[in-house]
């Protein structure tokens, strides 16, 4: 039998990059607004909230460890948290009522007007998700969705902001949804921390 591997490789790089180029086509200028509008709650007190299942739960934990602790820049930590990491609460909300519940509990006690709450499902039609963005809207919080081309339809409802994939490959859309989660972090710390250019006065061009 032909060992396939390398052709599947391949396979997976090119679509991986192809699908990552085009994203960020289209999307780039709706990401440099949600940084803008992180940096701006976080200015004025704010957090963002993280959260998502299996791989992208792992995501919103990965995305919030880079604000709490450190991105690129040596700065301050920055108010971020999952909603998928402490098992307590996840055990004792999906056992006592649903799992659908598991992060909308989570938003009523630690939502605030101005939050954020980022909601990751590359299927868009988890519902413990969409109940969660449902939910923070109600609390004036800015809702923004990372989702696959499935998920434009469902998640458009409950999202303020909503970033969508183009492709129905779950671990495309994930790789190109962590490098759009790596662009906020960068971008964030752009406006927070990264001083403007002074302007050279009397230096034409
Ligand atoms: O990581 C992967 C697949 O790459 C899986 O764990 C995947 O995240 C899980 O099946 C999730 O339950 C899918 O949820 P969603 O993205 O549709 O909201
Ligand atoms: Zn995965």
């Amino acid at each position: 039998m032909q060992d396939k591997s390398l052709d599947i490789i391949h396979a997976h790089a090119r679509d991986g990059s192809r699908a990552r180029d085009a994203f960020f086509e289209k999307n780039a200028l709706e990401l440099a607004a949600i940084s803008r509008t992180i940096a701006a709650s976080m200015v004025a007190g704010g957090k963002v909230l993280f959260c998502g299942n299996g791989g992208s739960a792992a995501d919103a934990q990965h995305l919030a460890a880079e604000f709490v602790n450190r991105f690129l820049l040596e700065r301050p930590p920055l108010p971020a948290i999952a909603l998928t990491t402490d098992t307590s609460i996840l055990t004792a909300i999906s056992n006592d009522y649903h799992f659908h519940e598991v992060f909308v509990k989570q938003v009523k006690a630690l939502g605030r007007s101005g939050d954020i709450l980022v909601g990751i499902s590359t299927s868009g039609g988890s519902d413990n998700i969409n109940k969660a963005l449902h939910q923070a809207l109600e609390l004036d919080m800015v809702t923004v969705g990372l989702t696959g081309k499935k998920g434009r339809e469902p998640m458009q409802a409950c999202c303020s902001h909503l970033l969508v994939v183009d492709e129905e490959s779950t671990p495309i859309i994930q790789e190109v949804h962590i490098a759009a989660g790596h662009i906020l972090c960068m971008l964030v710390d752009h406006y927070l921390f990264e001083k403007p250019q002074e302007s050279k006065k009397g230096q034409g061009c």
